[in-house]
């Protein structure tokens, strides 16, 4: 199959027919199309509450989205026949897993029913035929971001690694973390393009959970593109660079002038920061505490272990909150995703997946080696003496994948079942991965 193959693979016909018996049209959108994308986007935007585009961002939008796999539902009775009832696009992409590994993932985003037809299936519909598409193209797994926790466990997906927001006060800490060499200076946002660009690539196999971002999505983070010329205004950009002058960090940041009052504590707002090394970390959350007039850093969609707790004199001026889960991954293929990480202590272990719609499902020998591979094969029959074993659903194996849920958490919740005792504190060993799964972006 070709690289691009997505892009032309036929919509899927389960799902395609059974929208046709509610007389429902759903087909691929030609983003060549301007006037067809611009209904697509005009959808979307109405399914997310969002205002409408300007058409200087929709002509951008479209030149991007051309990459993507876009579909949509038609409903040929509606006055407005044009725009689409439910919208979905999904594309491959990157998932970091233990072991500064990567395996290709299919990335599904913009899922949208209008009010007009929700609660009727459609986004089923949608969803499922995105499962089928990834499994054709012969991706392990797919990974979105949601709007609400209540939607996507019913087709296998599940939380695998977390974020949460944090807000540090700065007027009463003082940093105590490492004085780096090196030096912080700032840049403009053009020289991040390209720097910034690579080293969050390069950085991103150091966590797993983060997905790789195309360059549009960087330029976006960064407040390049039509439509965010306000934004970009006010961002401010730092890097770091080590004693030898090479790039290892980039912090985006933007201060809120509305807040700013007689005392002088205005708030920094973090877009984001992205470090190569501890050095560059420290010296990145240093500059930042340190900066005058700032009384406050607010810090949203970060780990939910960040070491910069550890790097000020006062830690209850650092609070974590709104912890959440963020990234949510639904598994396809049990034995690529199981061989395609690495794990910390070998060992022999039966996965027994459950998996209504049966992509996932059978029962697993998992033999994890002294180098942290893995092998695994399908166990006919009963489960081998020196194994730990467990029951789970494909959504309680997309959790634990990562590293960043706990097996005895879940176990101890009622969610996964010892067939052997004491087998899920061994998964945990193994599993656990040394640096906190976290997905810094939203997609
Ligand atoms: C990756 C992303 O893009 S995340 C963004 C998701 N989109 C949004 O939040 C935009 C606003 N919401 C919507 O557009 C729609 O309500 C959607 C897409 C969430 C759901 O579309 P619908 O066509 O109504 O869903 P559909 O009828 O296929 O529902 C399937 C099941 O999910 C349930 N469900 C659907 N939406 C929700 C919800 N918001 N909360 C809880 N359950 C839901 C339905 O009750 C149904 O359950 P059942 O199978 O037990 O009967």
């Amino acid at each position: 199959m070709t690289d691009d193959a997505y892009l032309t693979l036929p919509i899927d016909v389960e799902s395609a027919t059974g929208l046709a018996r509610q007389g429902l049209r759903m087909s691929l959108l030609d983003t060549d199309d301007a006037a067809a994308f611009a209904s697509w986007l005009g959808a979307v935007g109405r399914g997310f509450q969002d205002g409408r585009a300007t058409p200087e961002v929709v002509e951008a939008r479209r030149v991007t989205a051309g990459q993507r796999r876009n579909s949509g539902v038609w409903d040929e009775t509606l006055l407005d026949p044009a725009t689409p009832v439910a919208t979905v696009a999904g594309w491959p992409s990157q998932l970091s897993v233990p072991g500064h590994l990567s395996l290709g993932a299919w990335a599904v985003s913009a899922v949208t029913v209008s009010p007009t037809h929700r609660r009727r299936g459609v986004a089923g519909a949608l969803i499922e035929a995105e499962l089928r598409t990834a499994q054709a193209l012969g991706l392990p797994v797919v990974a979105l971001t949601v709007s609400e926790a209540t939607i996507y466990s019913r087709w296998g997906f599940a939380p695998a690694a977390m974020a949460a927001d944090w807000t540090i006060d700065t007027s009463r800490v003082t940093w105590t973390g490492p004085m780096v060499p090196g030096r912080v200076q700032f840049v403009e946002a053009d020289r991040l393009v390209t720097e910034g660009a690579e080293l969050v690539e390069r950085v991103r196999l150091a966590t797993p959970g983060q997905m790789s971002f195309d360059g549009v999505l960087w330029e976006r983070l960064i407040g390049r593109g039509v439509g965010l010329e306000e934004q970009a205004k006010s961002l401010r950009f730092i890097r770091y660079a080590d004693e030898h002058g090479v790039p290892q960090g980039f912090a985006v940041y933007k201060v809120l002038e509305e807040t700013r009052t007689t005392v002088a504590r205005a708030v920094v707002e973090l877009h984001y920061l992205v470090s190569a090394t501890d050095d560059a970390y420290a010296a990145l959350w240093r500059f930042l505490i340190e900066l005058d007039l700032v009384g406050e850093i607010r810090a949203p969609l970060r780990s939910i272990d960040e070491p910069v707790y550890w790097q000020v004199d006062d830690a209850r001026a650092v609070v974590k909150h709104d912890e959440r889960e963020h990234l949510w991954i639904r598994i396809l293929d049990v034995p690529a995703m199981l061989t395609g990480r690495r794990y910390h202590t070998p060992g022999h272990f039966v996965l027994d997946v459950s998996d209504p719609l049966m992509y996932a499902a059978g029962r697993f020998l998992l033999t994890v080696q002294a180098d942290g591979t893995a092998v695994v094969s399908e166990l006919e029959g009963d489960i081998p003496g020196d194994t730990a074993a467990v029951a789970l659903t494909v959504n309680e194996l997309g959790s634990i994948y990562l590293g960043g849920v706990s097996a005895s958490t879940l176990f101890r919740a009622g969610r996964i079942q010892e067939l052997t005792p004491g087998a899920a504190a061994v998964l945990d060993r193994t599993f656990h991965a040394a640096t906190t799964p976290w997905l810094s972006i939203w997609f």
